[in-house]
């Protein structure tokens, strides 16, 4: 046994608080042994990384504005590369995301994208049994048994495995606890218990088909944290004998912050990653969360922040040189149309507007993208083998840009309507009480909404009502309307009637709990951390 296996503290004992038929296969106490250790060695590293956010943010609130740090700039200036990317994520040109019911992973596996994102994070609702679901319907798939069969009687299948789309797992943040399992009386990171039950169950196999394990890893906030998952996906090549380097992560670069440290995140993680990806409905979120205390950042509503904004332009530029001049993959992000049945106008007018964002994507030089639904699949490849003939576009250096601190934290241009103060009101409460019915990403007005969304309109409505705090004039809409509670009241009122299809609504029973969350959270002084926080408490 190595001496870092040898020196490790006992792993310590494992309460599981809640009971599903079937979990003792997927929690053996082999399972859980690995899963307590992990806790024991990486738990106080991460209540110290989340400290530091807080510390942070406080300065943010502050005054400060965020920048490129100066004691990294020897790793900034410093010539490295990463490892070497696998063969099988060589070309990435189109990534399908999903939640990880049985259904959806058959479908996303067989549905023609060169990977697919197995996502427990931002469309999971986390309550156990989805996880349980999901880890077991991935076990299936790796093991080639995995079947379904729908409500309607439909049968699903996965095709031979060379016809699969590889398999990329994305864990949750290390914000999120997972309260069914507790460590000596102490709740297991969420991200341990993903990421973890996952590699105990399947790195082996993968690892002895040349598949990984491979993961997106979501949300980081800086270098030191991203430091943190290297020890993690180390500490777990030593325990299943995995090479050195056989785990392999792509990271969202997804807040504010972490758009400062793209080159050291690549860096603490250098023998593991393989890219970085523009998740631009996280950042958009971050963008508002980080400086809601800065008055003249304030955003516009919701659907005028698109990627042409200069903010969001200078960030995946940025991102794209980044990533080639370290010989690692800049993946694209989401357009949130989805297919528009029995309306052909509206229709060509969402996949029009998908079309244009992967144009943008290619042009600017990512080397893939990702779509929400497996309709958007031969959309988005003809764009993407018509301007990248090769497998991906590393060498394209993109040295023509040059994205400054104030690039990346621009003002934007734009207004708020009453129709987007609406809209952000009837998102959060609708999208809320699906989450909270155990549904993490649903459809409105044909859009995809998911905790990323979500959240943009979540932070976006206590930004607004809180801009009078301190004694400043209350922000306006476009028509002259003060925005304060009054209106958010208003709005509260007005939902039902855009409620047309109550009935088949998801989520429709919790629409109150909904309600009375959003009204809780706009009112309150602080803006709270994640919506998922408080909501989770109220899951099972
Ligand atoms: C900000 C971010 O983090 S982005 C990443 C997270 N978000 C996502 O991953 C979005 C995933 N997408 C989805 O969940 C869905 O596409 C939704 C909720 C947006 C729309 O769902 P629906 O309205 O059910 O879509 P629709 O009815 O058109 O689906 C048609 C078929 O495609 C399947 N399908 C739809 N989306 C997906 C998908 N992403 N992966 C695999 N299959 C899918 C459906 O299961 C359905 O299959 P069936 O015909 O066998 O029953
Ligand atoms: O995870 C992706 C995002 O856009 O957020
Ligand atoms: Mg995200």
């Amino acid at each position: 046994m190595s001496a870092v296996l040898q020196d490790r503290p006992e792993p310590g004992t494992v309460d599981l608080t809640r009971s599903l038929p079937g979990q003792e296969a997927l929690l053996t106490p082999a399972a859980q042994a690995f899963l307590a250790g992990l806790h024991v060695r990486f738990e106080g590293e991460r209540q110290a990384r989340l400290a530091a956010r807080r510390t942070r943010q406080a300065a943010f609130d502050a005054g400060a504005l965020p920048d490129f740090r100066p004691d990294t700039a020897p790793i900034r200036n410093g010539d490295w590369r990463v490892a070497p990317i696998p063969a099988a994520l060589q070309d990435r040109r189109v990534e399908i995301t999903g939640p990880v019911d049985p259904k959806m992973v058959i479908n996303a596996l067989n549905s023609g994208a060169n990977c697919y994102m197995a996502d427990f994070e931002d469309s999971t609702a986390p309550t156990w049994a989805n996880l349980l679901a999901g880890q077991e319907a991935l076990r299936e798939a790796i093991k080639g048994t995995l079947e379904f069969t729908g409500d309607n009687g439909k049968a699903y299948a996965l095709r031979p495995e060379a016809e699969q789309a590889v398999l990329i797992v994305r864990p949750r943040g290390w914000h999120l606890d997972e309260k069914h399992v507790l460590v000596d009386g102490q709740r297991l990171s969420a991200s341990l218990f993903d990421l973890g039950l996952f590699c105990f169950h399947n790195a082996v196999a993968l690892a002895a088909k040349d598949r990984g394990p491979y993961f997106y890893i979501p949300k980081l906030q800086s270098m030191e944290e991203a430091a943190l998952w290297n020890a993690v996906l180390g500490d777990i090549e030593a325990t299943l004998g995995l090479s050195h380097g056989q785990v392999k992560v792509t990271v969202l670069i997804e807040t504010l912050p972490a758009a400062f440290e793209m080159d050291e995140i690549l860096h603490a993680l250098k023998d593991r990653i393989v890219g970085l990806n523009c998740g631009r409905w996280d950042y958009i979120f971050s963008y508002i969360k980080t400086l809601r205390r800065h008055r003249d950042r304030v955003l516009p509503e919701r659907g005028q922040v698109t990627m042409v904004q200069p903010f969001l332009r200078a960030y995946s530029e940025l991102l794209v040189k980044t990533c080639h001049r370290r010989g690692a993959h800049a993946m694209g992000g989401m357009a949130a149309q989805i297919p528009i049945s029995g309306d052909d106008a509206a229709n060509g007018a969402a996949l029009a507007r998908v079309r244009a964002d992967k144009l943008r994507e290619v042009t600017a030089g990512h080397d893939g993208t990702w779509v929400a639904h497996p309709a958007l699949i031969p959309l988005a490849r003809e764009v993407f083998d018509a301007h990248m003939p090769e497998a991906n576009q590393v060498h394209i250096a993109r040295d023509d840009v040059h994205a400054e601190r104030d690039d990346l934290l621009r003002p934007s241009l734009g207004t708020i309507s009453k129709a987007g103060f609406e809209g952000n009101v009837e998102v959060c409460v609708r999208y809320l009480a699906a989450w909270l019915d155990g549904n993490g990403c649903v459809p409105i007005h044909w859009l995809m909404e998911d905790a990323a969304t979500a959240e943009i309109a979540r932070t976006q409505l206590w930004q607004w009502l809180h801009f009078a705090d301190d004694g400043h004039e209350p922000l306006h809409l476009d028509d002259g309307t003060p925005v304060d509670f009054a209106l958010l009241e208003r709005a509260f009122i007005g939902l039902p009637s855009k409620f047309n299809d109550q009935l088949r609504m998801p989520g429709a029973s919790r629409i109150n709990e909904a309600i009375g969350m959003l009204d809780r959270l706009t009112h309150a002084d602080e803006l709270a951390d994640f919506l998922t926080l408080p909501a989770y408490e109220r899951i099972d």
